[in-house]
């Protein structure tokens, strides 16, 4: 017997866009596809980052849209973290920086409800976190996120593209999924089929290519990666 219609997944994993500034960004967004929105607070000297007062106004926004928040942030204090999270209403958090897994397992007896991803960053190929990637399981984390380290050392929105060599050398490590990040784009979506078939694959997140030479989120670009890498089950090239 087939499971029911309305219980079968429609879409492939998500689609993050990180750094929204505004309600019209966020409209945007939900307008065209993705599932979670990244918003950053604690992020120094990042173009996105928000004071608590916007990013509770956002977060709030989003939720009402039908989009997930999720606060993207270097912070590593569990306290101020939570007490965030409580304030705003946001459920997913993404550790950025070198967070420690004494930092998730802090978190993670602070919010038993919230969904913990950790960055894990590929410079050159190689995973800097490597001989945590267990401690940060038992910690508590829900997912990791793949993104790269620039040579100079630059973190988050590279739209530096890894190598799916490198992704897969890594993979065997990890029990819990992934999102994938880094330089994604309409035209590399290919390059990572391997990756995305793997079972622990649970969606991408995308910065730059969402975006104009200005800097903003543009309609036509967002729709286009919902189309590549998000695309409804029934539309996913066999
Ligand atoms: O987006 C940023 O500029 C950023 C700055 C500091 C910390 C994190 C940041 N972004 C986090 C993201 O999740 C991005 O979407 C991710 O790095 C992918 O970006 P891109 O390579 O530009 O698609």
């Amino acid at each position: 017997m087939t499971a029911p219609a309305l219980l079968a997944p429609r879409r492939a994993g998500h689609l993050k866009v990180c750094g929204a500034r505004t309600r019209a960004d966020l409209a945007l967004l939900a307008d065209t596809g993705p599932t979670l929105v990244g918003l950053w607070h604690g992020v120094p000297g990042g173009p996105a980052d928000l004071e608590a007062d916007r990013l509770a106004d956002l977060a709030a926004t989003a939720i009402r849209l039908g989009l997930e928040p999720v606060l993207v942030t270097f912070l590593d204090d569990a306290r101020k973290i939570a007490a965030l999270a409580r304030a705003t209403g946001i459920r997913w958090i993404q550790l950025h920086a070198y967070q420690s897994p004494a930092l998730v397992a802090d978190l993670r007896e602070q919010l038993p409800y919230a969904v913990l991803v950790k960055v894990l960053h590929l410079s050159r190929g190689r995973c800097l976190e490597r001989a945590f990637t267990g401690a940060f399981e038992r910690a508590g984390c829900d997912l990791f996120l793949l993104d790269t380290v620039t040579d100079d050392g630059r973190v988050g929105s590279t739209g530096q593209a890894l190598d799916p060599a490198h992704v897969h050398a890594l993979l065997p490590r990890l029990t819990i999924p992934f999102l994938l990040a880094g330089g994604l784009n309409t035209t590399n979506r290919d390059t990572y089929r391997t990756v995305t078939d793997h079972p622990l694959y649970a969606g991408a997140d995308i910065d730059t290519a969402a975006r104009d030479r200005t800097g903003r989120f543009t309609h036509e670009a967002v729709t286009a990666l919902t189309r590549a890498w998000h695309p409804r089950l029934q539309e996913t090239p066999a």
